[in-house]
C-alpha cells in the first residue's frame, strides 16, 4: 500500500483516486456485447458464455431438480448460517415497510402515498471468482418483502456449467421465481432486453465487476432502471492509537480479497500504527487462500497519516467509501460526522464482514465515490411510491380558485376548465 504522511489538501484527489479501467475502451466493449444480445438473443448468450466463462451451455435455465439436489449438497451448518442471516436481514428490511399515511391537506382533500413492489426485477449475483450467495439474500429478501411478482436471478456458471449449490439453496430460501446460469454483460443484456429464454425485467439489481457495472449503467439508456453503480468492493478504516493493528489489517484484507480492482484505505492519526498494520497484513496474507488477489488490490490502496480527527473525517467524507470502519476513541461521536459513506461500522468490535453477511443491513452499496449521492439497496429500491388523492365535492370547491388562478396564469385553460365544469354544473 502507498503511504502518505500529512498530505496537503491539494494532494487529496490523487491519493483518493479509485483504480479504473480506461472507461471509453470498456464502454465500447460492453456496448458491443449488449447490442449483440439485443439483436441475437440466446445465440449471443451462448457465444459470450463460451468466450468469457469458458463453458458451452445447451440451456441456461435452472430446473427444480437442480435446486432440490443443491439443497442436499449444502451442509447443515451452512444452512443454519444462511437461515440466521436471512432472519436478521428480513427483520431489518421489514422494519422499512411503510404504512400509508392519509393527509387531509384541506377540508375534503385527502392525499396518500402507497409503496407498490416493482412487478419484474432482475437480480445479478456475482460469481466470477467467488459464489456470492450472501448477495442473493441481500437482494432477494427485500424483493420478496416489497411484493415483487417476478424475481429473476442470473449468476455466472462455473466451468462445468453449474451454479454453486449455496446460491441455489439461498434462492430457495428467499423465493426467487426463475434462475439462469448467465454471467457478466450478457446476463445484464438478457434481463434488460429479454431473449427467447430470459424474460425482460423493469429494474436490475446487484453488484459485479467493472464489466457488469458498466453494462448496468449503459442499459439505463434503454429505459431500464438499476439499483446503483455497485462496483469493486471498498473499505476505509479510520484508526487512532486505540486501534488493534491485527483487527485493522484483517478489515483491510477482508475487502482487498474481493477482487484485484478492490481498494482499501487506512486513515490514521497515529503514525506508529502504519508499520504495525503493514506487518500484520504481511503475516495474515501468508495464510489467505486469496492472497494473490488481495496483494493486487493492495497495490491500488493507500494509508494516510493525518494531523487530527477533523482532517481524517474531512478526508473520509471526500472519499465517500462503500464501507467505513471507525476503529477509534469516541467512534459514536465520529459516526455523527459522517456525511458520505455506504455503511458505517462503529467501534473496535464492528468488523465490516458482519455487515457483509449477517447483521441485517444490506451489503449492496454504492462504490467509487457514489456514496456522495446514492444509498445502498433497501426495501425502497424494490418499490415505486404511488400517490393517491380523493376529493369530495366540497373539497374541490375549497381548492378551485387556487387551481383556476394558477392554470390561467400558465395559459392552460383546459386545466382550469377541468375544475370549472365540475363546480359550476
Ligand atoms: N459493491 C457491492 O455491493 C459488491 C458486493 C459484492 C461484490 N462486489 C464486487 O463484485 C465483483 C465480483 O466480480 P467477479 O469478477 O468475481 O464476478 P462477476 O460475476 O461480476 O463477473 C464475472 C463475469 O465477468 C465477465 N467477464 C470476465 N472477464 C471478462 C472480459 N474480459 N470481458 C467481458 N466480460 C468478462 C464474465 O462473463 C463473467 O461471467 C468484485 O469486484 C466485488 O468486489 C461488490
Ligand atoms: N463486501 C461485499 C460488498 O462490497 C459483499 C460481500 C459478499 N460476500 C462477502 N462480501
Ligand atoms: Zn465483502
Amino acid at each position: 500500500m502507498k503511504v502518505y504522511k500529512f498530505p496537503s489538501e491539494s494532494e487529496w484527489p490523487s491519493l483518493l483516486a479509485r483504480p479504473v479501467m480506461d472507461s471509453s475502451a470498456l464502454e465500447a466493449k460492453v456496448m458491443a456485447v449488449l447490442k449483440d444480445v439485443q439483436a441475437n438473443g440466446d445465440q449471443a448468450l451462448r457465444n459470450y458464455t463460451r468466450q468469457f466463462d469458458g463453458v458451452d451451455m445447451a440451456q441456461f435455465t435452472v430446473g427444480q431438480e437442480e435446486i432440490t439436489n443443491a439443497a442436499t449438497m449444502v451442509s447443515s451448518e451452512l444452512k443454519n448460517a444462511i437461515q440466521q442471516a436471512a432472519a436478521n436481514i428480513r427483520q431489518f428490511h421489514a422494519a422499512q415497510q411503510q404504512v400509508p399515511e392519509f393527509i387531509e391537506t384541506m377540508p375534503g382533500i385527502r392525499c396518500w402515498r402507497k409503496s407498490v413492489g416493482i412487478e419484474k426485477v432482475g437480480l445479478y449475483i456475482p460469481g466470477g471468482t467467488a459464489p456470492l450467495f450472501s448477495t442473493l439474500l441481500m437482494l432477494g429478501i427485500p424483493a420478496t418483502l416489497a411484493g415483487c411478482r417476478e424475481i429473476i436471478l442470473c449468476s455466472p456458471p462455473d466451468k462445468n456449467g453449474q451454479l454453486h449449490p449455496a446460491i441455489l439453496y439461498a434462492a430457495s430460501v428467499v423465493g426467487v421465481t426463475r434462475i439462469f446460469k448467465l454471467g457478466g454483460v450478457q446476463a445484464i443484456g438478457a434481463m434488460a432486453y429479454g431473449t427467447e429464454t430470459v424474460p425482460k425485467v423493469y429494474k436490475i439489481f446487484g453488484p459485479g465487476n467493472q464489466y457488469v457495472t458498466c453494462a448496468k449503467q449503459l442499459i439505463q439508456q434503454s429505459g431500464i432502471a438499476i439499483d446503483m453503480p455497485a462496483g469493486p468492493s471498498e473499505v476505509a478504516v479510520f484508526a487512532d492509537e486505540t486501534a488493534s493493528p491485527s483487527f485493522v489489517a484483517a478489515d483491510l484484507l477482508s475487502q482487498a480479497e474481493h477482487g484485484s480492482d478492490s481498494q482499501v484505505l487506512l486513515v490514521t492519526t497515529s503514525e506508529s500504527l502504519i508499520p504495525l498494520v503493514e506487518q500484520q497484513i504481511e503475516q495474515q496474507l501468508e495464510s489467505l487462500p486469496r492472497a494473490e488477489i488481495a496483494r493486487k488490490a493492495l497495490v491500488n490502496s493507500t494509508m494516510v497519516v493525518v494531523r487530527d480527527t477533523q482532517t481524517a473525517m474531512d478526508l473520509l467524507n471526500r472519499y465517500a467509501a462503500e464501507h467505513l470502519i471507525l476503529a477509534c476513541r469516541d467512534a459514536e461521536g465520529l459516526a455523527r460526522m459522517v456525511i458520505n459513506a455506504g455503511s458505517v461500522f462503529i467501534g473496535h468490535f464492528s468488523p465490516e464482514s458482519v455487515g457483509d453477511y449477517a447483521s441485517g443491513t444490506n451489503h449492496t452499496l454504492p462504490t467509487n465515490g457514489y456514496a456522495t449521492a446514492y444509498s445502498g439497496v433497501s426495501l425502497d429500491s424494490f418499490v415505486k411510491k404511488i400517490t393517491f388523492q380523493q376529493l369530495t365535492e366540497n373539497g374541490l370547491k375549497n381548492i378551485s380558485q387556487t387551481v383556476i388562478e394558477m392554470a390561467t396564469a400558465e395559459g392552460l385553460d383546459a386545466h382550469a376548465n377541468a375544475v370549472r365544469y365540475r363546480i359550476t354544473n
